[in-house]
């Protein structure tokens, strides 16, 4: 027998009203357990539900409540339902101990049987209570658990699920019973996953992992399992145990605790953690793509005042409405932006330009519209706030540098900027600061010189291969009233950017028009023209067409002696809509010269659709066509090119003797440059060539 049934705890209750079986028995199981005892049967309930013993003897026949009445009242008790009872008795007959056991005792045995055989009868008995007792223990523990539990059959069908199951999966145990557990399955646990499951389990080892499930309402859960197999003594794999914990919450709490430890609670934007992150990775993202990116370091101006006067509050929605005008009207998507902590915020701008000046000017552009959005009203709690801010600039390439320098550059410049006044910006990069402030002072000096007429136009001669002038292309010039002359090349991409040069482009050609007709009308002139530069942007204004008609009609010129010389630019993006546009002006009778021929991209295919009358060799090739074979090659390509599409060809650039006869030996036969004749203004054009006038092509 095992310890369990001689363990001092086991309690034996004999009930029978004849004290000398009482002594006899006692004595027989004095080793078993201890005993309690009672000779009446009316006190034995009482005595059962204060001992609650672990087994119990009645005897049948006893005065005013016989064993097998108290028998069914003991079993009636819940407390006691589970201990089982043994008669004791002198009958034999069937119909007493068929009664005896319905009342629901566990057997009987005579009164005079071997003691022996009562002791061992009654360990046995007591060895399965125990047995059914831990089995109800474990029984308990596996229903009331608050992990899930299931357990399939070796083809994985689902034999038990416990009732915490049901609750987290919303399944009935009917539901699930029969089926297996792929019911829950939401498809986002990874596919790798249930292969190291399966490869565990029947490699007899637990898998210890999370599943991604979803309920039956389809609401999805994380769960943490371990999954192990249930084997036979012999080995023998029967079924599977999976215990689960629920752990979405946890798991989205931790979420959130990321998220907090990333983001800025008041405004949601990264904090300065993640700024430091995504710098890392655009610092060496830069140095392998070699684009330039700069990093702004933003602070509002006398913000602490703001808060001071109107609480912090009203401060924080201030930020807030910031960081919202940042995020939707001055970046890209790709753009990151992030709070420091107080008032600062930082802006990483990505991919720009190789060019670090071209990058420079991409990065003033944000920061300027960084600029007015911060200084448009805000009005909270009816108070209306008006607000500028300081930024620093650092551009950078990647090369040689660590986040926390980069940071401290952007930081140090953003002192800079205040230093310097507040509601402005300030590049680290002196060299770049020099040239943007150069920039920007000539930006307004530009707006001036438009309003205050400091603009002017010189002519440049053009001649045939006879050296007879047949007119001249009009170069715009500024006289800056303390710079001097300012060449085209630095003013007038400032105002293609600017969007200043769609009204200097008008004014150009006014003044090219109301030249040209005074010109046309001086004897010996009347078929001399003017080519006029147009920008890109120009050419695509939706106005120009009807300006240009306008200006036709109010000069009075002809417009065939008007060449517009556009660049291969103008027609890289959209080349149908810009041969519909040429095709509108050259209604109006103007005529089309492609300068800078040959530094473009234009095919062949493209230029034959294009309703031109003159190519223009670039400059750059007629400057080494005496030393570089390539342009010699290249320009009698042009020209042989040129004069199949029955297009005039005319070089530019001409500085010498030399290029002149190589160019007229290849068949040019039309021609500018310095050995003919620099610009200069029409007066000066117009004495210089008078007496040449006997030159004036005629045909
Ligand atoms: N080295 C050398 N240079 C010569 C020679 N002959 C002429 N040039 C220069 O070459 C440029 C020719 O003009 P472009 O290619 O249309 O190039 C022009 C044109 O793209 C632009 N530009 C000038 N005026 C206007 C204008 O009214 N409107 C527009 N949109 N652009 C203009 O500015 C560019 C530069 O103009 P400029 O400085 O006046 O420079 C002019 C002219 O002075 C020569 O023999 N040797």
């Amino acid at each position: 027998m095992d310890s369990m049934t001689t363990c001092k705890q086991t309690r034996i209750l004999i009930v029978d009203d004849d004290s000398g079986a009482i002594r006899v028995l006692t004595q027989i199981l004095k080793d078993v357990g201890k005993v309690y005892f009672t000779t009446d049967s009316t006190q034995a309930l009482e005595l059962a539900l204060s001992v609650t013993p672990d087994f119990i003897l009645l005897d049948i026949e006893m005065p005013e409540l016989n064993g097998i009445d108290l028998c069914q009242r003991i079993k009636n008790q819940y407390a006691l339902s589970d201990v089982p009872i043994l008669f004791v008795t002198c009958h034999t007959d069937v119909d007493t101990e068929t009664r005896a056991l319905t009342a629901g005792a566990i057997d009987f045995i005579h009164k005079s049987a071997n003691p022996v055989l009562i002791k061992t009868r009654v360990q046995n008995y007591l060895a399965l209570k125990h047995h059914y007792d831990e089995q109800r223990k474990l029984a308990q523990a596996v229903e009331q658990s608050s992990d899930s539990i299931i357990i399939t059959d070796i083809d994985g069908n689902i034999e038990y699920v416990n009732p915490m199951s049901e609750k987290s999966s919303g399944y009935s145990r009917q539901e699930m019973l029969g089926q297996n557990p792929r019911l829950l399955a939401s498809g986002k646990t990874s596919a790798q996953a249930y292969q190291n499951l399966w490869s565990a389990l029947t490699s007899g080892r637990t898998w210890r992992g999370e599943f991604i499930n979803r309920r039956k309402d389809g609401s999805e859960y994380i769960e943490r399992a371990n999954v192990s197999p249930i084997a036979q003594a012999d080995g023998k794999i029967t079924h599977y145990l999976a215990i689960k914990t629920d752990i979405t919450d946890q798991t989205l709490m931790q979420d959130e605790i990321s998220r907090l430890g990333r983001f800025d609670s008041l405004t949601n934007l990264p904090n300065r953690r993640q700024l430091q992150e995504r710098l890392r990775q655009v610092l060496s993202a830069c140095s392998r793509h070699q684009h330039a990116s700069a990093l702004l370091f933003i602070d509002i101006d006398d913000f602490r005042r703001l808060n001071d006067i109107y609480g912090h509050s009203l401060g924080d929605k201030v930020l807030t409405e910031i960081s919202l005008r940042l995020r939707q009207d001055c970046l890209r998507t790709e753009d990151v932006i992030a709070r420091l902590g107080g008032d600062e915020f930082a802006v990483i701008i990505e991919n720009l330009s190789k060019d670090l000046w071209v990058a420079a000017s991409q990065a003033e552009e944000v920061a300027e519209k960084i600029l007015v959005t911060i200084t448009k009203p805000l009005v909270f709690d009816s108070i209306e706030q008006h607000l500028t801010a300081s930024l620093g600039i650092y551009l950078f390439t990647g090369d040689d540098l660590d986040v926390e320098e980069a940071i401290k550059r952007a930081d140090a410049t953003m002192y800079r900027a205040k230093a310097a006044g507040k509601n402005c910006f300030k590049f680290y990069d002196p060299q770049i600061q020099r040239d943007i402030e150069r920039r920007i002072t000539l930006e307004t000096d530009l707006r001036r010189a438009v309003s205050e007429q400091q603009l002017t136009i010189f002519f440049q001669p053009q001649f045939d291969q006879d050296k007879r002038l047949t007119g001249a292309e009009v170069l715009l010039r500024w006289e800056h009233s303390e710079q001097g002359m300012i060449p085209p090349s630095e003013f007038i991409p400032l105002a293609e950017e600017k969007g200043l040069i769609i009204s200097i482009g008008l004014w150009v050609l006014k003044s090219a028009c109301l030249q040209l007709r005074t010109w046309n009308m001086k004897p010996g002139w009347e078929q001399f023209q003017l080519s006029v530069n147009i920008s890109p942007c120009q050419f695509r204004d939706k106005d120009f067409v009807s300006d240009l008609r306008e200006l036709i009609i109010e000069t009075g010129i002809l417009p065939h002696h008007l060449v517009l010389e556009i660049t291969e630019s103008t027609v890289l993006e959209g080349v149908s809509s810009i041969i519909e546009k040429m095709n509108a002006l050259k209604a109006l009778g103007v005529r089309f010269s492609m300068d800078d021929f040959g530094t473009g991209y234009s095919s062949l295919s493209q230029l034959k659709q294009l309703p031109l009358n003159e190519l223009k060799i670039d400059q750059s090739f007629v400057r080494e066509l005496a030393i570089d074979a390539n342009d010699e090659v290249i320009v009698r390509t042009i020209i042989a090119m040129g004069q199949n599409l029955g297009l005039t060809v005319i070089a530019e650039g001409v500085e010498n003797a030399s290029q002149y006869d190589k160019l007229l030996a290849q068949g040019c036969k039309h021609f500018q440059g310095y050995w003919f004749g620099r610009p200069l203004p029409a007066e000066a054009f117009e004495h210089m060539y008078q007496s040449a006038s006997e030159y004036i092509h005629n045909s």
